[in-house]
């Protein structure tokens, strides 16, 4: 099948490491990106997310390994020939060309057909929200249109892939999270494979089909959002992805009282703030710790509450406004609840 007639392809990558010099920048990354998946490689700055979109792309051969794409080897094949979209922070447009003229300049190199391109242009600049611009030059557009533009001049020519490194981090945070949006709507729309690569847990969370956990040159957990949110497999993954209780448990119990525990009864139990609530006594059963609250936050629809516990752990805790009593203040004695199957061992 011609390339350009390919909808959504499967990557298989196997044992991909990336050296530059005696430093790792990737070790062993075994992973599959389904077809027509949105996969997001999440992590923290230096942890090989830009290397492995490199080694995807093909401007990186992988130092070891293999690559697959849609079961033929495709390892040691050009970037030209892979023919993936790709679309970067600051992705540099044509100047002197129109908004037209950029989203057309990959398939006037396809040598596409007049008619066609015409049709796929005005096409694409309307699925990126771009009706109306298409005469202009970049320049006279904002910075959020100016990567509509980069993103419609990738995805003109129907790609089996999409690459996406951190495009949006330049723009404010309402314009982001609109851009956030039409990209899950494209996404859909095209049905085709996109990477894409964040440090930003959220945009991760909110974008993805699945998510990518990758640090120190490693990948640490792959799942649905949900998957990796609730059950993270490491301390590393729960931690990174957002505000987390750690509580030490001795014997099955927590400062004196026992607490549902899969598994070792010694370790550190994890919880998740918004699955925390608090009574104002000691509960006859279920799982609870004494705490102090030192400091109470209204964020609107939850309120945020930090506790001390008798054994000094401080917690976060995230509660609907909905639920909390008007005289709660600083200082009160109280516990904190739980349910045990929303608690995991780390
Ligand atoms: N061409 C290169 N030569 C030497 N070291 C490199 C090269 N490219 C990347 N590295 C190193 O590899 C490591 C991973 O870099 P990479 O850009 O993949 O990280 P990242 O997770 O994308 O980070 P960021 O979010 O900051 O972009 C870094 O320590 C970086 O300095």
């Amino acid at each position: 099948m011609a390339r350009t007639e390919r909808k959504a392809a499967e990557i298989d990558a196997t044992g991909i490491g990336k050296s530059f010099g005696t430093f790792k920048a990737l070790t062993d990354v075994t992973l599959t990106i389904a077809r027509g998946e949105f996969l997001t490689l999440l992590g923290p700055s230096g942890s090989g997310k830009t290397t492995f979109l490199m080694v995807l792309s093909g401007f990186e051969p992988p130092t070891t390994g293999r690559l697959l794409l849609d079961g033929r080897d495709m390892t040691d094949i050009s970037p030209e020939e892979r023919g993936f979209g790709m679309v970067f922070q600051g992705y540099a447009l044509f100047p002197h060309l129109t908004v037209e003229e950029n989203i057309a300049f990959p398939l006037k190199v396809q040598r596409r057909g007049r008619a066609e391109i015409r049709r796929r242009v005005a096409e694409i600049i309307e699925m990126v929200g771009l009706g109306g611009h298409g005469h202009k030059r970049p320049a006279g557009l904002s910075g959020g249109q100016q990567q509509r533009v980069a993103l419609a001049r990738a995805l003109a020519y129907e790609p089996p892939v999409m690459l996406f490194d951190e495009p949006f981090s330049a723009l404010d945070r309402n314009l982001r999270s609109q851009m956030q949006d039409e990209m899950r709507r494209i996404h859909r729309e095209t049905g085709t494979t996109f990477v894409f690569v964040t440090h930003d847990q959220e945009e991760a969370l909110t974008l993805s089909s699945r998510i990518a956990i990758f640090e120190a040159g490693c990948l640490q957990q792959i799942g649905s959002p949900r998957d990796i949110y609730e059950r993270p497999g490491n301390r590393f993954v729960a931690e990174f992805l957002g505000d987390i209780n750690v509580l030490p448990i001795r014997d099955g119990k927590l400062e004196g009282r026992e607490v549902t525990v899969q598994g070792d009864p010694d370790g550190d139990l994890a919880i998740r703030p918004e699955y925390m609530r608090i009574a104002l006594q000691a509960p006859a059963e279920g799982n609870a710790v004494a705490a102090r609250l030192t400091d109470l936050t209204y964020l609107g629809g939850v309120t945020r509450l930090n506790l001390r516990t008798a054994g000094g752990a401080e917690l976060v805790l995230s509660v609907p406004t909905a639920e909390l009593s008007d005289g709660l203040t600083p200082g009160a004695e109280i516990w904190a609840t739980w349910p045990g199957e929303r608690a995991f061992m780390l």
